[in-house]
């Protein structure tokens, strides 16, 4: 099993490119984690509490159980990925049942940030986007889906997303064996990754 991790600062175009390589592959080789199912368990705490928490910090991920489950994966075992829900900022009570494949994505803000993630990683990716950029897509997803308002999105992005991204996210680039710039579709360095995935499961 190849195991591919996939990062990059919100509204880079990380589920666009985790998409773009999947419709490259038959189904039934690829499968995706997202790092959203692994934000800790917040049950405890009320919906006020769970909203204020920092979702771009790395403390806020379970990386323990995603190293379990990528281990279980490995070894060609099964796993129950939990669920997330924005509007709950919680875990919900399902699971997805995600079975071992050819190979798998891991996709989140976060995901280099850990040593033993990234150990586990035969291929790392870094998708780059200018922080405006990611801003305007940023705050047209958060219009159009969350229902966040105008104001609310740049609070967000002055307080928590930048300094966040700044100390966090950015210096995991360093980490990255591929670089994909992702100001415009980049389709030539799908097709690079693609050849990179060939090549190694030959
Ligand atoms: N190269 C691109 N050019 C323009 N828009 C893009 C590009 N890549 C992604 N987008 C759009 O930007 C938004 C955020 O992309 P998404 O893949 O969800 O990013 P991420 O998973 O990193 O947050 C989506 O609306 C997506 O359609
Ligand atoms: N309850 C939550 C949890 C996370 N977020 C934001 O999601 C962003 C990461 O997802 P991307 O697809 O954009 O990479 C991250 O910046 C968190 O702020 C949230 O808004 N609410």
């Amino acid at each position: 099993m190849l195991i591919i991790g996939i990062a990059g600062g919100t509204g880079c175009g990380k589920t666009t490119v985790v998409n773009q390589i999947m419709n490259e592959f038959p189904k039934e080789e690829v499968g995706v984690i997202s790092q959203d199912s692994y934000y800790n368990d917040l049950s405890h705490l009320t919906i006020e509490e769970r909203k204020k928490t920092n979702f771009d910090h790395p403390s806020a991920i379970d990386f323990d159980l995603l190293v379990e489950h990528l281990e279980l994966l490995k070894s060609g075992q099964s796993i129950e990925q939990p669920v997330y829900s924005f509007i709950e900022c919680n875990r919900t009570k399902e699971t997805v049942a995600t079975q071992p494949r050819k190979v798998v994505l891991v996709e989140g803000i976060l995901i280099l940030t850990n040593p033993k993630i990234r150990e586990m990683f035969d291929i790392k990716i870094y998708v780059h986007a200018d922080s405006d950029e990611r801003l305007i897509r940023r705050l047209k997803r958060d219009t159009a889906e969350r229902g966040w308002s105008l104001d609310e999105t740049l609070d967000c992005y002055q307080n928590t997303l930048k300094p966040m991204h700044d100390q966090f996210i950015e210096p995991t680039k360093e980490y990255a064996d591929i670089i994909i710039p992702n100001n415009k579709y980049n389709t030539v360095a799908i097709d690079i990754v693609r050849t990179i995935i060939n090549d190694k499961l030959s």
